[in-house]
């Protein structure tokens, strides 16, 4: 089988530049399938794929690059065994940097809307643990396959920090209200198990080639499809999430930031961070 690792830094360094400074495509990797034109995106961003500003930046270019050439479908999986990606940089969150902190939610906000509005087919191999905003990344694709004995949902109730709109809105799609409620107001942590019993993940399978496999079935499943008409029912399916929160993006943005630089969110996540440290 041909496969062709694409240096997307060479093929995007305009669309790049307009999102970051950062020196890119050093958090993960994405390899195209000639034969299939399916693209696998690869979170590579040790020990724990957590979204940094230039994380996410990366994020944002890997998915235009896979409207722009048109790919038949893009699998988001780590190449760590034991994370898919531990969400947002608690780093980013402790002590921000006022302008800072609102380019980085602001960037978020961006790769969301990227991700979720693509007409691009996508499927997330969830082959690690996956925890907030890394169970929004698995949300954002349309099927999902996870590796047993892992854990995935979305935390922030634990860590002190309220779920924002579009995290709510991508588990209330996805599980639908009353499931949504009763994990995110106590910030419940699934086992695979659980999270296929409840519709949070598609398929739960033994080891990570099985769930590329699966994946790669899911997507050859619209190879007879018009990728147009396929593209654009999509859109139409999500436009009513899509529009309301960007109709509300600036406000969300900015009481988040509001939020997050408070005394009591703060003392939440240094406990948080402290207690990570002490785990060891
Ligand atoms: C929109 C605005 C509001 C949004 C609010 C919240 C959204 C978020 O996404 S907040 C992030 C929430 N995520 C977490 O709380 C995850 C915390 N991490 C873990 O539970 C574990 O690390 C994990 C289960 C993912 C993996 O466990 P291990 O394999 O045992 O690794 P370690 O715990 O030893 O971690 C290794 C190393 O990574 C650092 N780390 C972990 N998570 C993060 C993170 N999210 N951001 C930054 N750094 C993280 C951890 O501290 C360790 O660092 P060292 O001690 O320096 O080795």
């Amino acid at each position: 089988m041909a496969f062709r690792t694409k240096n997307l830094f060479e093929k995007t360094t305009k669309l790049v530049r307009s999102y970051s400074s950062d020196k890119i495509y050093t958090h993960m990797s994405l390899t195209l399938n000639e034969q299939t034109g399916i693209a696998t995106l690869e979170l590579a961003k040790p020990p724990v794929n957590s979204m940094s500003f230039g994380f996410l930046s990366q994020l944002a270019a890997a998915v235009q690059q896979s409207e722009a050439d048109k790919y038949k479908g893009l699998i988001i999986t780590s190449r760590s065994s034991g994370v898919f990606s531990a969400g947002l940089d608690l780093k980013e969150l402790h002590h921000p940097d006022s302008d800072r902190i609102l380019n980085y939610l602001r960037r978020l906000q961006d790769v969301w809307f990227q991700l979720y509005d693509c007409s691009t087919p996508t499927a997330a191999v969830i082959n690690g643990h996956s925890i907030a905003g890394g169970c929004l990344l698995a949300l954002s694709c349309e099927y999902r396959v996870m590796v047993n004995s892992f854990k995935i949902g979305m935390n922030e109730a634990l860590v002190g920090v309220p779920v924002s709109p579009m995290f709510i809105a991508c588990m209330q799609s996805v599980i639908g209200q009353w499931e949504a409620e009763k994990a995110l107001l106590v910030g419940r942590l699934f086992t695979s198990e659980e999270a296929l019993g409840v519709g949070l993940v598609d398929e739960v399978v033994g080891g990570k080639s099985e769930g590329v496999c699966k994946a790669e079935g899911y997507l050859a499943g619209f190879r007879e499809v018009s990728a147009r008409a396929r593209g654009l029912s999509k859109r139409y399916l999500r436009q009513e999430v899509v529009r309301d929160l960007v109709r509300r993006r600036e406000e969300d943005v900015k009481k988040l930031v509001e939020i997050i630089s408070s005394r009591g969110v703060q003392d939440s996540l240094g406990e948080h961070l402290e207690r990570m440290k002490n785990k060891k």
